[in-house]
């Protein structure tokens, strides 16, 4: 789970091709399912193939012992080879949606172009291959994970393929080709409208979580995250993310200065308008959907700050600390409070070879340098690198 929520206006559903219109946030949700998806994916490729394998004794079954019974056994072997390369491609890249969908794709386009050419050689089989045709169409639509819209693309062309393939065999008469097409009509409506309704529920209960998470991680008063985010470890795994991809981390812990004496003299109301207009600040300032702002205490705040060095955010810390010192904030009855904050800074440079292990002593360190900053008189800024290794500790920029 990401640590940044996506706008409610991003979550909207696309009802006609039933995924969520907006491609980051469909990414993120086939991401959510992705190990489900795998298991799925690999149970109904082994499965499939299992079966294409064994309904190769009927080929025997009718034909006997033939060259052509056993060049379609070999032909039901190919498409199961087919299916154990796709699990393999998953098994070697568990992490790609893409590979999953391809291998899907690719594996039921085979198998629903073979399925033709078998029942071509058993115009006596026709009524059970028809069956197959079914079961095959309903694992095209229901049983193999893919997006709807390639769902339908690939049972309605093997559709199309089986329907062209009886049609000039020749084999069945003009009421049972009537009665096969509208079957082949049906069966594809059904498995749509099934397909939709699965793909639809699935996207709108993704939907329903992902708001509710969002209302759980807001703090009401400012519009910040609030420490939940901090408690369900997604901090953590922003630190792991910057460790594996080089990446510098910095954060900025700030707090706003006599902050008591605002509600002393104005009133709790007041305090909470100019609590209000320092988060409004520092939510301007940071970069949407990069940068993370949480309400991390009563009137102290966190940002997360990825891919950001210490002298980004040490000019950040500065921006911020001058508008809100400029700044006036009106509190009722033609009054207004002004007031300055202090900030303290921890960063994780790029590539540094001995990153902390737990975010927590970043937050550590960041609240040494706040308080060194209020001792100090406060409103002020002041930083310091982290590393796990002592001797590299650089502090007091
Ligand atoms: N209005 C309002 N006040 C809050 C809220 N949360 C915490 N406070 C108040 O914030 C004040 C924090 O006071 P202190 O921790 O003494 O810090 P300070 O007065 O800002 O002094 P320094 O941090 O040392 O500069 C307390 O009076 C809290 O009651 C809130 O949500 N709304």
């Amino acid at each position: 789970m990401s640590l940044y929520h996506l706008p409610a206006r991003r979550l909207a559903i696309d009802r006609r091709r039933a995924e969520f219109a907006d491609r980051e946030c469909e990414d993120r949700f086939i991401r959510h399912f992705l190990p489900e998806r795998r298991a799925q994916l690999r149970a109904s490729l082994l499965f499939s193939a299992f079966f294409y394998v064994v309904f190769g004794l009927t080929d025997i079954a009718t034909l006997g012992p033939t060259p052509t019974a056993w060049a379609m056994v070999a032909l039901r072997l190919l498409v199961a080879l087919a299916a154990l390369c796709a699990c393999e491609a998953i098994a070697r890249h568990p992490d790609s949606v893409r590979v999953s969908i391809r291998a899907t794709c690719a594996v039921m386009v085979i198998g629903s172009s073979a399925f033709p050419i078998l029942c071509w050689y058993q115009p006596a089989a026709m009524p059970w291959n028809l069956m197959s045709f079914g079961m095959i169409l309903m694992a095209i639509y229901v049983i193999f994970p893919n997006r709807f819209v390639y769902s339908a693309a690939i049972g309605t062309g093997a559709s199309l393929a089986f329907g062209a393939m009886l049609l000039v065999q020749g084999s069945l008469k003009l009421d049972d080709l009537v009665a096969l097409v509208l079957m082949l009509i049906l069966g594809n409506a059904l498995g749509t409208i099934a397909a939709r309704r699965f793909h639809l529920a699935q996207r709108e209960q993704f939907r329903s979580a992902m708001l509710l998470e969002e209302v759980a991680d807001c703090d009401p008063l400012t519009g910040c995250h609030n420490r939940r985010i901090v408690e369900r470890g997604l901090l953590d795994a922003e630190l792991t993310r910057a460790g594996r991809y080089g990446a510098a981390l910095s954060v900025i812990l700030c707090d706003i200065d006599h902050f008591k004496r605002v509600n002393d003299c104005h009133g709790h109301a007041a305090g909470d308008l100019v609590l209000g207009a320092f988060a409004g600040l520092l939510r301007s300032m940071a970069r949407e959907g990069v940068d993370c702002v949480i309400r991390y205490g009563g009137e102290e705040f966190l940002l997360v700050l990825p891919e950001t060095e210490l002298a980004g955010a040490h000019a950040l810390a500065e921006r911020i600390r001058h508008a809100f010192a400029q700044a006036s904030t009106p509190v009722g009855n033609g009054s207004s409070v002004t007031a300055t904050a202090s900030f303290g800074i921890a960063c994780v440079p790029a590539l540094h070879p001995y990153p902390p292990a737990s975010f927590d002593v970043l937050i550590e360190a960041a609240d040494e340098q706040l308080y060194a900053v209020k001792r100090g008189g406060r409103n002020g800024v002041r930083g310091t690198i982290v590393a796990a290794a002592p001797e590299l500790l650089r502090s007091g920029t």
